[in-house]
């Protein structure tokens, strides 16, 4: 199944819910289908317990629990439950965000974290009728329970950049929220996916690898770095240009993401155009790199891309889940452990499957402008990786 096919259907699961959500709108008689909730049970079950014998540990309890979790089945959808947690839950990503994924039919347990404001933001989202429970979560003294038994942890938590910054100005602040979260889901879900959005992306997710290595938790198939965002511009932007249905797109972007590590291979873009001069190849090129840009001068001191990114972030979070559920051929593009160059990092095509990465698929065929670009980015890159791996380490 091609790349595009892969997106269809992902757009085809998330279009699927929000009809069966308007149809079961539409007669408030039909009640939807009975969901069994193994978390609620465990969490139950737990509460209710004789006290643990001395032996059994907090993590051989959870480890239990999370294996357990696995094996068990909704038996309305026949799909393996789910537990989706959102760190940042309550900002301008987060909250599209959370209502994307409460209508994803893959996601049974939605759990929202936040500093602040996630009552609110899960209560609201919790009337929504799909089949998701959605819990809120505020605060260091809550991160735990938001994150035990997730089988998956998306992170758009930290500041946003203003007019006149680039992604890097953000690493002070954001590396060590990063640095945070990412010790405790070492703790408390260490077999999670992990889709890393928080910016500066190119060192945030060496950031998180260094962490679960002192943990001894890393697993390099479990981190990702979210880059559906340029490849989601470069679509549209391609089909503006070259006239085609945007929704029949693919274009693969690697490197990283940051100006010019972000590097769109339009000749590898489908359907193919002639049309295009070289000269529109590369101000679609840098359109592509400057996409984030583009949104935080528009928005004028008032944070950078939300509505877009969310929805890139449901694709991507949408991926991961089709590919831990086993559903075969879920390529997506995204900032990896990677050997494809010499960097130790770097965004690529990726197939997704039931333990997260299962292969890093090559580069392919690049024209001369693509093969300048990579080479170009490749001292950027490289020194943005370094700098996150040295925060870690020293911190
Ligand atoms: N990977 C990508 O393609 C993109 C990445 N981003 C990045 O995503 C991040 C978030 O952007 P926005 O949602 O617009 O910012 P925002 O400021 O609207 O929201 C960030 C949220 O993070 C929360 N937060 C701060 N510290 C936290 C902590 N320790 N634990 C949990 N939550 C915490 C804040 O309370 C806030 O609700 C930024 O770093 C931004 O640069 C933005 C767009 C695209
Ligand atoms: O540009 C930013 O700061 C946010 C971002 O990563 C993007 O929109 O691609």
């Amino acid at each position: 199944m091609t790349d595009q096919h892969q997106r269809q259907q992902g757009l085809a699961v998330i279009s699927t819910s929000v009809l069966t959500l308007s149809l079961s709108t539409n007669n408030s008689n039909t009640s939807p289908p009975p969901v069994r909730i193994f978390s609620l049970r465990l969490h139950r079950s737990r509460s209710h317990a004789p006290p643990k014998p001395a032996t059994m540990r907090p993590s051989v309890m959870r480890s239990a629990a999370q294996l357990l979790r696995r094996r068990s089945y909704s038996s309305a959808s026949g799909q393996p439950e789910r537990k989706v947690a959102i760190l940042g839950a309550a900002g301008g990503i987060g909250q599209p965000l959370a209502l994307l994924m409460k209508l994803n039919p893959l996601v049974s347990s939605l759990s929202l974290y936040d500093i602040a404001a996630t009552p609110g933001v899960a209560a609201d989202i919790s009337h929504i009728n799909s089949p998701a429970l959605v819990k809120g979560f505020m605060g260091d003294e809550q991160l735990a329970e938001a994150l035990e038994g997730a089988d998956l942890v998306i992170i758009p938590a930290g500041v946003p950049r203003k007019p006149g910054m680039t992604r890097d100005d953000l690493f002070n602040i954001n590396a060590g929220i990063v640095k945070n979260l990412c010790t405790a889901i070492a703790k408390y879900c260490p077999n999670a996916l992990i889709n890393m959005i928080s910016n500066p992306v190119n060192s945030t997710v060496p950031i998180a690898a260094e962490v679960f290595k002192k943990a001894g938790t890393y697993d390099e198939k479990r981190l990702f770095g979210v880059t559906t965002l340029d490849v989601v511009r470069a679509k549209t932007f391609y089909a503006g240009k070259a006239n085609v249905p945007v929704t029949g797109v693919n274009v693969p972007v690697v490197g990283g993401h940051a100006g010019i590590t972000i590097l769109p291979l339009f000749s590898q873009a489908t359907p193919a155009s002639n049309a295009l001069s070289a000269e529109e190849i590369k101000a679609l090129t840098k359109r592509t790199q400057d996409g984030g840009t583009e949104v935080v001068e528009a928005k004028a001191g008032k944070g950078s891309a939300t509505l877009s990114m969310a929805y890139a972030g449901a694709v991507f979070g949408d991926a991961c889940l089709k590919g831990l559920n086993g559903v075969p051929d879920i390529v997506e593009c995204s900032y990896v452990q990677s050997t494809i160059t010499e960097l130790p990092f770097f965004a690529s095509k990726v197939r997704l499957g039931k333990n997260g990465v299962e292969e890093v698929l090559g580069l392919g065929q690049l024209s001369d402008f693509e093969k300048e670009g990579l080479e170009s980015l490749k001292g950027e890159l490289k020194s943005s990786i370094e700098k996150g791996i040295k925060f870690a380490n020293a911190n």
